[in-house]
């Protein structure tokens, strides 16, 4: 079969009719060229300016409907496409005019005189733009802080870039506002720069994390009670555990930890730990309130030891850096850390008593108490304690109350204001007592690997110094042997001022109705049980009873004296200081990264 290029006559055909068509196309588009060339040369010599430009913009709307695409429009809305758009006054006074405040709305519409000023221009500061308001007479800066979300909507931005504060220097009318480039919940988590090498010296401030502007955040823990309260879930235990291992890496100091609610968060804290529990069984608060008895008669002793020690060595009465080295002066840094505290005082006023009085003068003698809670109330952190505090930090709480409460009286008013911050801003807070003023901290973040790496490194820099003791050393004595030391106290807190001796029976009873949380369901056996180690005897008692005369086992109140007197003594003496034995396996290799 013969395919059509492979017959000469159908090639010549085919040939023909497309030299035809160029023919036809070129007659076309020289005759279509000459009459628009004829066309447009008329039109130039003989037409006014105004018929040209009429005529020429009538010909490119014509061709631009006939070749306009659905889906891209001719033309659309204005877009800015400016990555960073600018902080200007006029956004600011349109955005602090639609906060709904009666007294700036009333100040904005008398004119620029008595509205809103800026004493000074609007400039770049890191990475965003700085403003300072000077709001209307009436106004105050914490008006403004609290609508943080509106004055967001008002300058167009997302919540967490805009970060308005009080100038507290000036006047309660100065308000600034920062307006970060990136929003805050966005950003990488900050990196702490010790999790990697370097040391602590707890006498010395270091970083906790960045303010919004990416400017160092510091502490300083030494001669501090610091609380910290939040809402659930906002950071408290990341900032707990991140402040705990800046204690582990001063080998000097001894770290007490407590995570009362019990998860796993802490955990890495174990290695270092000279005292250790995790969970709020009744065995972990004894525990626990065994060794704030130990803390705290520890404190009595510093006490005696500073008040011996020449005026030039020891001026102010407090431990210093140098005194804290001298091991054989037993004035090392002791940290106090315990998570959600407020399962340690419910129902609990012998434990109250006792942090609050660690907290009132534990400092001076180089115990630090860093204690965080979820209830913010006045039970969880009770007044005496919080009204104590020298570091403050406080992540979102729901309202005024409990911000007060946490970071100081009058806070709220203020302008310092922790309601504000959202939900999604983790680990964002205000800290207070650092500095004047308090200031907004994105704490470091430092998931469970890196805290147990660098909780590594801190525990190879303790074995080298020979200064791995208690829990961590696997030197942990036995807690329930402590927790008879308590009993004693709480005997001596309910027993009856009119009686000398008083049954078994009856003291149980009056345990369980002060202490429900420890000796709810304890009997009088037990109780004795409890005390026999401290040699409290049974004695019988005679006492009549609805007319009749009954003869039970009790306890005479000379003889809880004396014990209590026998341990106040023993309690005070110091024990020489034995670096702990080196634990199986252990490694005594400095670390290298530990400079
Ligand atoms: N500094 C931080 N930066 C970024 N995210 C953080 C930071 N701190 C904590 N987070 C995130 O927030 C979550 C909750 O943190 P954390 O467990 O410390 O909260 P919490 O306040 O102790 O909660 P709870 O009250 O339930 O104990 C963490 O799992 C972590 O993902």
């Amino acid at each position: 079969m013969k395919t059509p290029g492979s017959d000469p006559a159908v090639f010549i055909r085919l040939t023909e009719q497309r030299r035809g068509m160029v023919r036809t196309r070129l007659l076309v588009t020289a005759g279509g060229t000459a009459v628009i060339g004829l066309a447009a040369s008329l039109v130039l010599t003989s037409m006014s300016l105004a018929v040209i430009a009429a005529t020429a913009a009538g010909l490119l709307t014509l061709l631009g409907v006939i070749g306009r695409s659905a889906d891209r429009p001719v033309t659309s809305r204005a877009v800015d496409s400016e990555a960073v758009p600018r902080l200007t006054a006029d956004l600011i006074v349109t955005a602090l005019g639609s906060l709904g405040i009666a007294e700036l709305n009333k100040a904005l519409k008398a004119g620029a005189e008595a509205g809103v000023r800026f004493p000074a221009p609007i400039m770049r500061d890191g990475p965003g733009f700085r403003a300072e308001v000077d709001l209307p007479p009436g106004v105050t800066a914490g008006d403004v802080i609290e609508r943080r979300d509106r004055l967001a909507s008002g300058l167009r931005r997302p919540l967490s870039s805009v970060w308005p504060s009080a100038e507290h220097d000036t006047h309660a009318g100065r308000l600034l506002i920062w307006v970060g480039d990136k929003p805050m919940s966005r950003a990488k988590p900050v990196a702490w720069p010790l999790v990697k090498n370097g040391k602590v010296d707890l006498f010395a401030p270091f970083p906790i994390g960045v303010d919004p502007q990416g400017r160092p955040v510091v502490v300083t823990l030494i001669f501090a009670l610091m609380i910290v309260g939040a809402l659930p879930r906002m950071g408290k235990t990341f900032l707990l555990r991140l402040l705990t291992l800046a204690g582990a890496l001063d080998t000097s100091a001894e770290l007490h930890v407590y995570d009362l609610k019990g998860g796993a968060d802490m955990l890495p804290l174990e290695p270092v730990a000279h005292r250790f529990r995790i969970g709020d069984e009744p065995d972990d608060l004894n525990y626990l309130k065994a060794d704030l008895k130990a803390v705290h008669a520890d404190m009595s002793r510093r006490y005696k030891t500073l008040r011996s020690l020449p005026r030039d060595v020891c001026p102010e009465g407090k431990v210093t850096r140098e005194l804290a080295d001298r091991r054989s002066l037993g004035l090392w840094p002791v940290v106090m850390v315990i998570d959600e505290c407020q399962l340690a005082f419910d129902d609990d006023p012998d434990t109250v008593a006792l942090v609050t009085d660690l907290g009132k003068r534990g400092p001076a003698a180089g115990i630090i108490v860093l204690l965080a809670t979820q209830r913010v109330d006045a039970k969880s952190l009770p007044t005496a304690i919080s009204s104590n505090a020298v570091l403050r930090l406080c992540f979102k709480v729901a309202g005024q109350v409990e911000n007060d409460m946490v970071l100081g009286t009058s806070m709220y008013k203020a302008g310092v204001r922790a309601t504000t911050f959202a939900r999604t801003e983790r680990g964002v807070g205000y800290l207070a007592g650092e500095g004047d003023d308090p200031v907004i901290v994105r704490a470091a973040y430092l998931d469970g690997p890196t805290a147990e790496g660098v909780a590594a490194r801190a525990r190879a820099a303790r074995l080298t110094a020979g200064l791995l003791t208690g829990h961590a050393a696997g030197l942990d004595p036995d807690p329930d042997d402590d927790c008879t030391i308590g009993i004693l106290d709480h005997l001596a807190t309910v027993w009856p001022a009119e009686d000398d001796k008083v049954w078994w029976d009856d003291l149980a009873e009056r345990l369980a109705a002060t202490y429900p949380g420890l000796y709810g369901a304890w009997t009088g056996e037990q109780v004795t049980s409890a005390v026999r180690p401290h040699g409290l005897k049974s004695i019988q008692i005679k006492r009549s009873v609805d007319g009749r005369a009954l003869n039970r086992r009790g306890l005479a109140r000379i003889a809880l004296h004396t014990a209590l007197n026998d341990r106040a003594e023993g309690q005070y003496e110091w024990p020489t200081y034995i670096p702990p034995a080196e634990p199986a396996g252990a490694t005594r290799e400095p670390d290298p990264g530990y400079q």
